[in-house]
């Protein structure tokens, strides 16, 4: 099959995460969840008592980080929800990450998931897709999955977290959250699994059959 880059950005728990693997699996592509790159330089910017939202710090981090960060098992949590929400605003945090993310594309092609993978990262992807569901659906799926994960928490907190780091991404001036003008919009709210990658897909094969 033709190697080929598919960009899916969205806001947080709309399902980016969920379709992306699905496609790579289904299109035999590599799969790069781009969040862990934020989250893993959070992780250690904490780790070293520095704060989130110091420029210096951050970017020492994220130029020296290594695959083995990415594989930790304390990525998702609230505190490194919104940490990653601040290393990601810092500009020169996001250029230490760019080759990388570029470069993980390069021998078979990719699925990359992500807030900027259309607009920044892979501006000529051959498909864009850009996930939304509304705040209500998408804490409703977050907290599912933190009550799954035995964390104390309550809808509205969840809710609320979503919101600010939405807000966040949206307003900060370095790569904000935003569909590329290309972009397919996806509204996955009432929208099961199933339903979105068959949506997906099909957009996939219109482009598989055009290049
Ligand atoms: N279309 C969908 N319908 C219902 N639940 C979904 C859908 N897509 C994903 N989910 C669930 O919502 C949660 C967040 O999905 P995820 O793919 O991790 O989102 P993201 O990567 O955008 O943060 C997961 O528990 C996932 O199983
Ligand atoms: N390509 C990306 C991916 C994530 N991020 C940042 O990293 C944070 C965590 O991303 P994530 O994709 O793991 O978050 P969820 O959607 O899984 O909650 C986001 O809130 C963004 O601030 C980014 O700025 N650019």
């Amino acid at each position: 099959m033709k190697s080929i880059v598919i960009a899916i950005d969205g806001p947080a728990a709309s399902g980016k995460g969920t379709l992306a693997r699905r496609l790579a699996g289904a299109f035999n592509l590599p799969y790069l969840d781009t969040g862990l790159l934020y989250r893993a330089v959070a992780r250690r910017v904490l780790d070293h008592g520095a704060d989130p939202a110091d420029a210096e710090a951050a970017t020492e981090q994220a130029r020296t980080l290594n695959r083995v960060d990415l594989e930790r098992d304390d990525l998702r949590t609230k505190e490194v929800d919104l940490a990653a929400s601040a290393v990601a605003s810092i500009a020169p945090v996001r250029a230490a990450l760019l080759d990388f993310q570029r470069d993980f594309a390069q021998v078979s092609g990719a699925v990359l998931d992500g807030r900027d993978i259309g607009t920044i990262v892979f501006p000529k992807a051959d498909v864009k897709l850009f996930i939304t569901a509304s705040l209500d659906v998408r804490a409703e799926r977050r907290f599912a999955e933190r009550k799954a994960q035995g964390v104390a928490t309550t809808l509205e907190a969840v809710r609320a977290d979503l919101a600010a780091r939405d807000e966040a991404d949206r307003t900060r001036a370095a790569a904000p959250l935003r569909p590329a003008r290309d972009a397919h919009r996806l509204d996955t709210s009432t929208l099961d699994a199933d339903h979105a990658f068959a949506a997906a897909a099909a957009l996939v094969n219109q482009a598989l059959s055009k290049g």
